[in-house]
């Protein structure tokens, strides 16, 4: 594909996978507002993608600024000066996005973006601060970020940190984005959320079991989410990813996806991918180790 944001001169350049929730239970909710949860997560090898060159500076410049999303806001500039302050450098970096997953997905983007800024600068900086302390440093940056860090497909619990790795099927999804943004706070927020799923082990997961607790609360505030669900269910089994908008189905193989992904009216934008228990930034880097 042709990169238009990222220009060829950049010293790295990095995939950020999108991830799906296989499932999603909601336990509890602790004294600090943030909730117990139970969720699967997989990789998709479809993603934003991201370009690093070094500065001798000290200053890390965005130069595919995000509408809406202030310079020193984006995950992105927060993730690299956590990064700077963590390991003392003085190295800086010029950085380029190729956005190109939706925003309030329920896919990470934001989260990945963050996840590929820690893991490309500690390559660009030989900071080498090690895959638990990434993990940490993105944990205070988003409760999806660190099993972006770690690049395995896994089940999570606590507020999504404790990570158990998983070995799943790699099936094909078609997921489905409904035009609409979904706030996950005010999800988490809802008083009809229901916050009593009992724990489960993650064998019974294996086995095909879950559903998403924050489905029926979107279904219900967000009608473009639902009708989603009620088009894409006529022809596959459709879920919500964390919490949402997107939507999606999971097939045997490539064919299979493409055809319902036709059958979509125009106004339901989709895409199509492999699900994948080691994630595209994690494999690129493993490359790049060998080189
Ligand atoms: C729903 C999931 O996407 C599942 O993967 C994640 O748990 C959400 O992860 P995230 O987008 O990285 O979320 P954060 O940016 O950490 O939190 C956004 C908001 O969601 C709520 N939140 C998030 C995670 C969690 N375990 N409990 C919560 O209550 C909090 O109100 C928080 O203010
Ligand atoms: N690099 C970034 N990419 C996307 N969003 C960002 C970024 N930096 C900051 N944000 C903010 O984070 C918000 C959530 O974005 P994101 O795409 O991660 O949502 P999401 O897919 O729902 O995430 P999750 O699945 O983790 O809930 C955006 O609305 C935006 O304000």
């Amino acid at each position: 594909m042709t990169n238009t944001a990222i220009p060829t001169h950049a010293d790295l350049i990095l995939p950020a996978p999108a991830k799906l929730n296989l499932m999603l239970h909601i336990l509890g909710r602790r004294a600090d507002g943030y909730h117990e949860l139970q969720t699967l997560f997989q990789f998709l090898d479809h993603g934003d993608e991201l370009g690093f060159s070094l500065r001798q500076d000290g200053e890390i410049h965005l130069h595919t600024p995000i509408d809406g999303v202030p310079h020193d806001s984006n995950l992105i500039v927060r993730a690299a000066k956590r990064l700077q302050e963590a390991s003392g450098t003085q190295l800086g970096a010029d950085i380029w996005l190729d956005k190109r997953l939706p925003m309030g997905g329920g896919i990470g983007g934001g989260s990945s973006d963050a996840a590929t800024t820690l893991l490309g600068l500690d390559h660009l900086w030989h900071t080498q601060l090690g895959e638990d302390r990434l993990a940490e440093l993105g944990l205070a940056l988003g409760a999806d970020v660190p099993v972006f860090v770690r690049g395995r497909a896994a089940f999570a619990e606590g507020v999504g940190e404790r990570l158990t790795p998983v070995e799943l099927e790699e099936p094909w999804f078609l997921v489905a984005v409904p035009q609409v943004f979904v706030s996950t706070a005010e999800v988490f927020g809802s008083p009809e959320l229901t916050r009593d799923t009992p724990p489960i082990k993650v064998r019974s997961l294996l086995a095909g079991g879950g559903r998403n607790d924050c489905q029926p609360v979107v279904e219900k505030r967000y009608p473009e989410v639902r009708n989603a669900l009620i088009l894409l269910n006529k022809f596959v089994s459709a879920r919500l990813t964390g919490t949402g908008a997107c939507i999606f189905g999971s097939f045997p193989n490539r064919d299979d996806a493409d055809k319902v992904a036709r059958q979509l009216p125009g106004t339901l934008p989709s895409f199509v991918a492999q699900g994948r228990n080691i994630s595209m930034l994690h494999r690129r880097l493993q490359a790049l180790a060998k080189k």
